[in-house]
């Protein structure tokens, strides 16, 4: 009988610690299985961002391992990490730092064409479908700076998508939005966890949006204090 597939993201007793002596994140285990909707939530300084950034393979535990598909990722270069999150990996941030002189289609674009794996038109058109899904069809061609907040944000998740990512990750995504923006995204997360199977982890301040979420992992001063489906 073949094995079961490992989780698709693991974190075995890890720790970030700063060279000064800061604990951001302590001892935190953690197993990820596709198709989770997962909300971060905890008081500010509590080490929420700098939980999600190790997940996102954007920094290295200082102790500890963090296994992506049951990889151990410390033993890849950060060119090979950099391969890994543009292939497996999709981010979206409070900010949308789409790039501002390029379309939203542009921004699309930008990482299917760095991966390599479509050529010419079938580039154009994975963007297009991507921007239409999150209703973004027809401002396409806009600049970020004449899409509103919501749709910068659209814009920021279809670019997320663009390789086809298992893992989503967002931190603070609806700091920046009203309620029913907000609430606009979280739909979004909810529709690509539930019918695309695709893991999705989210730091949120809150509460409400929290609630949406299929997991929910509390962290106090860097380590989880609770963790409930
Ligand atoms: N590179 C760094 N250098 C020094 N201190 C840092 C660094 N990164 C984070 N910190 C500190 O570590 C703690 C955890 O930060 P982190 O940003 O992970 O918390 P957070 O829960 O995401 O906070 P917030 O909700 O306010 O965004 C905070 O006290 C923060 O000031």
């Amino acid at each position: 009988m073949a094995p079961p597939d490992p989780p698709l993201l693991e974190l075995r007793d890890v720790t970030r610690q700063l060279p000064e002596g800061a604990v951001l994140v302590r001892d935190v285990t953690l197993v990820f299985r596709r198709g989770e909707f997962v909300a971060v939530t905890g008081p500010s300084g509590s080490g929420k961002s700098s939980l999600l950034y190790l997940l996102g393979l954007l920094d290295r535990p200082s102790a500890g391992h963090v296994l992506l598909e049951g990889r151990d990722t410390a033993r890849l270069s950060t060119n090979e990490l950099a391969a890994l999150r543009l292939q497996k990996l999709g981010f979206v941030f409070q900010f949308h730092f789409l790039l501002p002189e390029f379309s939203a289609l542009d921004n699309v674009e930008i990482p299917i064409r760095r991966l390599g794996r479509l050529k010419g038109a079938a580039v154009r058109d994975r963007a297009m479908a991507l921007l239409a899904a999150l209703g973004l069809g027809d401002a396409a061609r806009k600049l970020p700076e004449q899409l509103s907040g919501g749709m910068r944000q659209r814009a920021a998740i279809a670019r997320a998508l663009a390789n086809d990512p298992a893992l989503i990750l967002a931190d603070e995504p609806t700091g920046n939005l009203d309620t029913a923006n907000a609430a606009a995204v979280f739909d979004i997360f909810e529709r690509l966890a539930r019918e695309e199977g695709r893991t999705v982890i989210v730091v949120t301040h809150d509460p409400d949006l929290a609630k949406r979420a299929t997991r929910r992992i509390h962290l106090v001063d860097g380590r989880i204090v609770s963790d409930s489906g």
